[in-house]
């Protein structure tokens, strides 16, 4: 016996296999399937029914847990909008049922009227009125719904973001980097989600209100009439094809197609086409090749997909369709007097409301399953973050790692006992850092130097703390990836509190841009949060960095907005015509004001000098800020850097072996991801090895020739 997927499969255009598009790499049970479609290969997830029923209703009781904990912050956030949300949705599922009612009661009197030669006047005008009422007030309430529906997305769009805000604020620098802890749903998805489900929680309450109806209506036979107003749609839902039911990769594998767009390219590639006399060669060819390919479709995989292969089902589905009107034939001739015109006419208005229905019901499956992924995936994101809190809580009652925070007054004091460090999902076989120990004493001023890829920014970060080591509070282990000891001040890191680390490190690295939306003034006060607006701070800091020059040169200053967030949306209108009055304001509008690299440099540095005045600053880490300085800013601002060192230990990588490296305290050359030189710059350059040739080659670099 065949089963219902031998039957789909065998009725499919095309024919199916267990190959790769590729035979040369094609291996049976690779747990995907590929049909081959005019010029595709599509290949299909290999489990088995693509009609998704069973994992849609094997999806609702998982996502229940999820759906009642966002319908209870809902109903908690905002009582009375949700509770008027959901009433509009109810009326807006049931009013076609009644519509319905209030149509059959008006035919049903119409018909007697018409039958007995006289009229009773209630029995018209009673429906009439009901009609009319429902008419009016579904008239409101969608009006109504509109609106409820902006307030509610406004609102739980806020909802959403803010509670993702929340939990990517907690993630730590390695969870952000790892791809596993990545939330692929955003506020706007979520909000979607949520609408979305409601909507098909409403639609099957609507069928299940008009098949009540029908039942109803047509009595002892409802049961049987309403499986043949269903019957086309049932039969749709399991024999129709829809790409989208199911997860699918197309490539396009037809290598004539593949040779005719080639062709089609080079032809655009005007210079070649002449230099190398082209012409014929690519009009033989593009010949050649649509001869070859025959009458292979080029339509999109989706067309293709729901194409079948015979006529049967086509024809079988158009016959079902009057399968209601012959039924009302059948109970008509069977019993004559238990049938009326208008009961028939209305159970045929019945069987064409519901099959939209479920058509709708059907064709939104896979979303609704979407639907539920999205809302436990964000549901899952929260309550890990809630978990983590309440951990974080615990240990500090426990008084474990919350209770430490940095000694004040002097530098942070490091030692790195055999330290080696790969990235989370690091794709090499070589660690970024490899049996590192180092020890920085408090107060020393330290540079980093080695070649491209030698580990220095690695190391910058793990003395900066920016990838912790196992922490039971944010629940991201990195044991993997981190091996041996950082003690700081003798203790190991991990024992001092995530928020007195932060208060006591400053880095700064090329990464450091400006923040797009926030005026100059903001961008530097950041740096130490509670200076925002205060201006001599920030001229000071400004100052310091070298970017007051061009601030000052700003129309408006500190209060210059460099990248403002700007969300346009235009239709039509022609770019090209200066003329156009929409071009001009759009033009004025995208002018933003702007700085080199090398003064937005300056900017973020002025960040950095501003989180030197919290005073709690006991680290600073410089990693190579001079991509876009030239040279006389950067050492003016490394000079300026330096000078701050008072009660700071401080970390710089750099590549120019100028005069600050010459007077650093401790000199640490890195190659391979491993410490090889240490010492002072005449120690060094006294050795021959890795740190005097790299000062050679810089040195060889700029002599003349
Ligand atoms: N986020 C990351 N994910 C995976 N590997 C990384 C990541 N960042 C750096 N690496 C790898 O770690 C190694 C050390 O990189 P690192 O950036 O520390 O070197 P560097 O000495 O600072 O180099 P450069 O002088 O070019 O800045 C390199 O092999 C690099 O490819």
């Amino acid at each position: 016996m065949s089963t219902f997927s031998d039957r789909k499969n065998h009725e499919m255009q095309g024919k199916v296999s267990k190959m790769d598009p590729d035979s040369d790499t094609a291996t049976p049970g690779k747990g995907y399937v590929t049909e081959n479609l005019g010029i595709w290969s599509v290949m299909f997830l290999d489990d088995g029914y693509r009609g998704q029923f069973h994992k849609v209703f094997g999806d609702i009781p998982k996502s229940i847990p999820a759906f009642s904990h966002l319908i209870r912050q809902v109903f908690s956030l905002y009582p009375t909008l949700f509770l008027m949300f959901c009433a509009t949705q109810l009326w807006m599922s049931c009013q076609g049922a009644i519509n319905l009612h209030f149509s059959s009661r008006l035919l049903e009197a119409i018909e007697l009227t018409l039958k007995n030669n006289g009229a009773d006047p209630w029995a018209v005008t009673l429906p009439i009125i009901g009609r009319l009422l429902v008419a009016v007030l579904t008239g409101y309430i969608s009006w109504t719904n509109e609106r409820l529906i902006s307030r509610m997305r406004r609102r739980l769009i806020c909802y959403f973001e803010l509670e993702l805000l929340k939990v990517k604020l907690n993630h730590s620098l390695a969870e952000s980097d790892a791809p596993e802890s990545q939330i692929n749903v955003s506020a706007n998805q979520a909000w979607k989600s949520f609408q979305e489900i409601i909507e098909f929680f409403g639609g099957i309450f609507d069928a299940l209100s008009q098949l009540s109806l029908i039942i109803h209506l047509s009595r002892q036979s409802g049961p049987l009439f309403a499986l043949s107003c269903l019957s086309k749609t049932i039969y749709w839902a399991f024999t129709r094809r829809c790409i989208w039911d199911t997860p699918f990769v197309a490539l396009e594998t037809d290598k004539h197609q593949t040779r005719m767009t080639a062709l089609v390219a080079l032809a655009k590639d005007k210079k070649d086409v002449i230099s190398y006399d082209l012409k014929d060669y690519i009009v033989r060819e593009y010949t050649k090749a649509s001869k070859l390919i025959g009458d292979a479709s080029d339509e999109h995989p989706w067309i293709l997909y729901r194409q079948f292969k015979t006529p049967w089902n086509n024809m079988a589905l158009e016959a079902l369709l009057p399968l209601p009107l012959f039924y009302c034939a059948f109970l008509a001739l069977r019993n004559p007097s238990a049938a009326t015109l208008s009961s028939i006419a209305i159970l045929q208005e019945s069987a064409t409301s519901i099959t939209r229905t479920v058509d709708f019901l059907l064709g939104g499956m896979e979303d609704f399953r979407t639907n539920l992924k999205h809302l436990r995936e964000f549901n899952n994101a929260v309550e890990r973050l809630a978990h983590r809190e309440a951990l974080r809580d615990h240990q500090a009652l426990l008084g474990g790692r919350g209770d430490s925070s940095i000694e004040k007054r002097r530098g942070m004091e490091f030692e790195l006992r055999n330290v080696a460090f790969n990235y989370p999902g690091a794709q090499t076989n070589t660690k970024a850092l490899n049996d590192v120990s180092l020890t920085i004493k408090s107060g020393q001023f330290v540079v980093l130097v080695g070649a491209n890829g030698s580990g220095k920014s690695t190391l910058v970060k793990l003395l900066a703390q920016m990838y912790n080591n196992d922490d039971p509070s944010t629940g991201f282990s990195l044991s993997e990836n981190l091996e041996g000891e950082i003690l700081i001040d003798s203790r190991p890191a991990s024992s001092f509190s995530e928020a007195s680390l932060r208060q006591a490190i400053a880095v700064f690295s090329q990464d450091n841009g400006l923040f797009a939306g926030f005026s100059l003034a903001e961008n530097i006060g950041l740096g130490y949060n509670p200076l925002i607006g205060n201006h001599n701070a920030t001229m000071e800091a400004a100052r310091m960095s070298g970017a007051d020059t061009a601030i000052n040169r700003m129309k408006d200053g500190f209060n210059t907005i460099l990248n403002p967030m700007l969300n346009l949306t235009s239709f039509n209108v022609d770019i090209e015509n200066e003329s156009n009055a929409l071009t001009k304001f759009m033009k004025n509008l995208q002018r933003a004001a702007d700085v080199s690299g090398g003064e937005r440099q300056r900017i973020a540095a002025a960040r950095t000098f501003m989180s030197f005045k919290s005073g709690k600053i006991r680290f600073l880490a410089v990693d190579e800020p001079n991509s876009a300085l030239d040279a006389e800013a950067e050492a003016t601002l490394l000079q300026n850097l330096v000078n701050e060192r008072e009660g700071k230990t401080i970390v710089l990588v750099t590549h120019h072996f100028g005069k600050l490296v010459q007077n650093a305290d401790l000199i640490v050359c890195m190659k391979e991801g491993r410490i090889v030189q240490l010492g002072r710059h005449e120690e060094l350059m006294r050795s021959d090895g890795e740190y005097k040739k790299l000062y050679g080659i810089q040195a060889s670099a700029f002599e003349n020739p």
